[in-house]
């Protein structure tokens, strides 16, 4: 799958923008804050129906603007698809494929599956449980549909429950209310735990193995899921744990509370890893993902490389560029600061590949092959 052209009107920094891309890799050059990373993640958005960066819509609408737009045509399957996604200020957003519109943009999210890499992922290292579960719940529902709709229904069902422990005093409270929802609860966490389980297992083989290779193979790495239910069934769990609950009010078990750590020779990367170890996990994460995704939706996602090198040494520049230069991976975006680095890397692969002049939110194209 790729990437024809993009139009993008009024999303964030870029006024007004039309890029034709090339099949393989397309590089963007330019001074900090020109609208590199506003690009890639509007190619992002046109997939995901939300940016990778911004947490809300409002963010991500140009300042002083009341409409964004964005329109991509691409090739999948060697069928031309054409996405379109409107925003208007103060009403909901819109996403047609071939001039029909969604119902549901659920519908829309990993039909054209993208990877991103950038530097806000050191959140997953340095962030709470709560960031890595929202990124293992953004790969899983790029490739399985009823799963988003499955963890919202947990999450609903969890907050029924808390309020229940909230508002009951000791004297009325009821275990019948809690017993019954713990019922539905225990499904949906059984059903979400084994999905998520599944994933890490195929997660692990494939991180090792892009790890040593962008690395050259020192370290041994791994991800290990941390969850109550890996020792105990949900019903039971719910059961064991009632009266803590009551007493703390809230609950205190279940797949909400589930974790992926991180590990390097069986340390938490956090607290040993190098700045660098830390990106090259990080980025063998990514590639695995990417795996992932393209062995179950049968098609090869976009892959999104922002400011990848910073902290990576030339060894490891070189071996990720060969790596995803090669006929395993799809069309790539990269982008950069340093334009002879990004040519000295380019000029040894043998793929095609287009480099634009990014200045002020224009994009120029000033080289391809
Ligand atoms: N909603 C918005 N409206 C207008 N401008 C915005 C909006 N959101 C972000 N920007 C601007 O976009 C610019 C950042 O652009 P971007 O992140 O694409 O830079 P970049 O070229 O990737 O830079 P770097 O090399 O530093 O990563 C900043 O100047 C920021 O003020």
């Amino acid at each position: 799958m790729y990437l024809d052209n993009l139009s993008v009107i009024n999303f964030k920094s870029l006024t007004q923008v039309e890029v034709q891309f090339d099949t393989k890799i397309n590089c963007f050059v330019g001074n900090n804050g020109q609208g590199k990373t506003n690009l890639l993640d509007a190619i992002y958005y046109l997939s995901m129906c939300k940016s990778y960066i911004s947490s809300t819509d409002s963010q991500v609408l140009k300042h002083g603007e009341d409409f964004f737009v964005l329109q991509g045509k691409y090739n999948r399957n060697n069928t031309e698809e054409n996405i379109y996604c409107g925003l208007k200020k103060g009403e909901g957003k819109v996403f047609k494929r071939n001039g029909k519109e969604y119902e549901r943009l659920a519908d829309h999210i990993g039909f054209l599956p993208v990877v991103m890499v950038s530097p806000i992922d050191g959140e997953l290292v340095e962030g709470s449980g709560e960031q890595r579960r929202k990124y293992v719940n953004g790969v899983i529902s790029q490739i399985d549909k009823v799963y988003l709709d499955e963890v919202i229904r947990y999450n609903r069902l969890l907050s029924q429950r808390n309020s229940l422990l909230k508002t009951y005093s000791k004297a009325n409270f009821s275990y019948d209310l809690i017993e019954a929802i713990d019922i539905q609860l225990s499904e949906y966490a059984a059903v979400i735990h084994s999905k998520r389980k599944a994933f890490v297992e195929q997660l692990i083989g494939i991180l090792q193995d892009y790890y040593n290779k962008v690395s050259g193979g020192q370290e041994r790495v791994s991800i290990r899921y941390k969850s109550h239910l890996n020792d105990s069934s949900p019903d039971e769990l719910f059961k064991n744990n009632i009266e803590r609950d009551r007493v703390l009010q809230y609950t205190s078990v279940g797949i909400h509370r589930d974790d992926i750590v991180l590990l390097i020779d069986d340390y938490p990367i956090r607290t040993v890893g190098s700045q660098g170890q830390q990106k090259t996990f990080l980025i063998a994460l990514k590639l695995a993902q990417f795996d992932f995704i393209a062995k179950v939706s049968g098609i090869k996602p976009i892959l999104l490389l922002d400011d990848i090198f910073d902290k990576l040494d030339a060894n490891r520049v070189h071996q990720l560029i060969d790596l995803v230069a090669n006929d395993g991976f799809g069309q790539i975006f990269i982008t950069d600061t340093n334009k002879h680095r990004l040519e000295e890397v380019l000029g040894k692969v043998s793929s095609g590949y287009r480099f634009f002049n990014v200045e002020n939110g224009n994009f120029e194209l000033v080289e391809s092959k």
